[in-house]
């Protein structure tokens, strides 16, 4: 029999909404920093209709801009963190390899801020990673620290800490109404709460959601097809699980970049995909048609014919993802222009799961009205002109 339910609180320190990777990191460090936090998730936990779901996601220390690679340290010792407080394994280190032309200006900024690298011609990658084949003049960067995060475990891991430490996560509740003011009042489904900060991490639903607080962000969702490749002859072709990751850089036939993970969700399977997607509004992104041209699984399978040949050339599983960006593909770390207790943070443009650890910490110090660890100033609201409604 259900014990009596109690009266609800209704007050907190802080409301963060959307219990994805970023908001949930955000209400860790809240909740480990003694403030009485309510985390709030339109869906029932766990879902898979946002950008957190899945098994795996890559973590680098390569990064062509440095506002990223100054963090990644950081990010590497708070996964760790996490891995011990919650007796979890949430990394596994397989390395991985940029592809590209050399000189290639993206490649060359990655190598820079690996301080150790190693370049691979095409003979020394076939030597190493024999399931790889470099077309003729290209190079292969190797971020030996680089790996997989396994994503949906790193989630539950995140919001386990933060209610261990007092946070309280209400899921399938969707968040309504916003009321600004020196507290803010927040209205759900299901009930009114208040807190004197509040903080956005809504994923795609960000740009929709902060049009009731005058500012028109501009974030694009894209509906992303994440596409897994059989292994032809399992285990024979230096693939599967044995692979590293790897990323191409300044290939002409895939300008944004094709990007690949070792079989780690389903067994022989290799998780191949485009860093591109088709523009989406994510409460509709399944009403594409299946009989829609998919212009991306023809440039993979064309990439997979030339660079994996021990993989099959059609997808063997086709799942969907979102990415939410913004046009400089930066994050939006920032208070709202004109409620400074309002924080947001979204726009994570496709590579924002690794450093959620850190993103949580900015977000919660700009809450707190703390000097920020790391320079803001790539990641202000203020470069882009106009996102203020002329309402406010
Ligand atoms: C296919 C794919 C591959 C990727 N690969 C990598 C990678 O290899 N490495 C990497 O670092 N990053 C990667 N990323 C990016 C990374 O996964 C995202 O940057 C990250 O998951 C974004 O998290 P989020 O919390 O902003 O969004 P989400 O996870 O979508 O969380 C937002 C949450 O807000 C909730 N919400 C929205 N509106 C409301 C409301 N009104 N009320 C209550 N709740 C609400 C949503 O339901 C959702 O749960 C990848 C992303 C995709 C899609
Ligand atoms: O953040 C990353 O490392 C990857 C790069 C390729 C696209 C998906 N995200």
């Amino acid at each position: 029999m259900a014990a009596p339910s109690q009266p609800q609180k209704s007050t907190y320190d802080v409301i963060v909404i959307g219990a994805g990777i970023q908001g949930s990191f955000t209400a860790y460090h809240l909740a480990q920093r003694h403030k009485d936090t309510l985390l709030l998730e339109q869906f029932l936990l766990p879902h898979s209709r946002g950008s957190s779901h899945g098994q795996s996601r890559i973590i680098r220390s390569a990064y062509p801009q440095e506002c990223y690679s100054r963090m990644m340290p950081e990010s590497f010792r708070l996964w760790q963190q996490l891995e011990a407080e919650t007796g979890t394994t949430l990394y596994r280190q397989t390395g991985l390899v940029l592809l590209g032309p050399p000189g290639e200006p993206e490649l060359e900024a990655c190598r820079r801020s690996l301080g150790v690298d190693e370049v691979l011609d095409a003979a020394a990658l076939a030597q190493r990673f024999p399931g790889f084949r470099l077309q003729a003049g290209q190079v292969a960067v190797l971020d030996s620290t680089a790996g997989v995060l396994f994503a949906d475990r790193a989630l539950r891991a995140a919001q386990e800490v933060f209610r261990r430490h007092g946070g309280t996560l209400r899921d399938g509740e969707k968040v309504l109404r916003i009321e600004p003011g020196p507290t803010v009042t927040v209205t759900t489904t299901a009930g009114v709460y208040r807190a004197p900060l509040l903080i956005i991490t809504a994923g795609a639903w960000t740009g929709a959601f902060v049009e009731q607080l005058g500012l028109r962000l501009p974030l694009q969702p894209l509906r992303i097809d994440v596409c897994y490749w059989r292994e032809k002859q399992p285990g024979s072709a230096g693939l599967g699980s044995v692979s590293p990751c790897f990323l191409t850089l300044g290939l002409s036939q895939a300008p944004h970049g094709i990007y690949g993970l070792p079989s780690i969700e389903y067994p022989g399977l290799m998780k191949v995909c485009h860093h591109n997607g088709s523009p989406t509004d994510p409460e509709k992104r399944d009403q594409a048609s299946s009989s829609t041209p998919r212009p991306d699984i023809a440039t993979l399978s064309s990439f997979i014919s030339s660079y994996l040949p021990g993989l099959e050339t059609q997808p063997a599983v086709m799942e969907t993802c979102l990415y939410t960006n913004t046009p400089d593909e930066d994050f939006i770390l920032d208070q709202h222009p004109k409620f400074s207790n309002i924080v947001i943070g979204a726009g994570f443009s496709g590579h924002g799961f690794k450093l959620a650890p850190v993103v949580g910490k900015l977000l919660c110090e700009l809450s707190l009205g703390e000097e920020p660890s790391y320079n803001m100033a790539p990641f202000a609201i203020s470069r882009f002109p106009g996102v203020l409604g002329a309402a406010l």
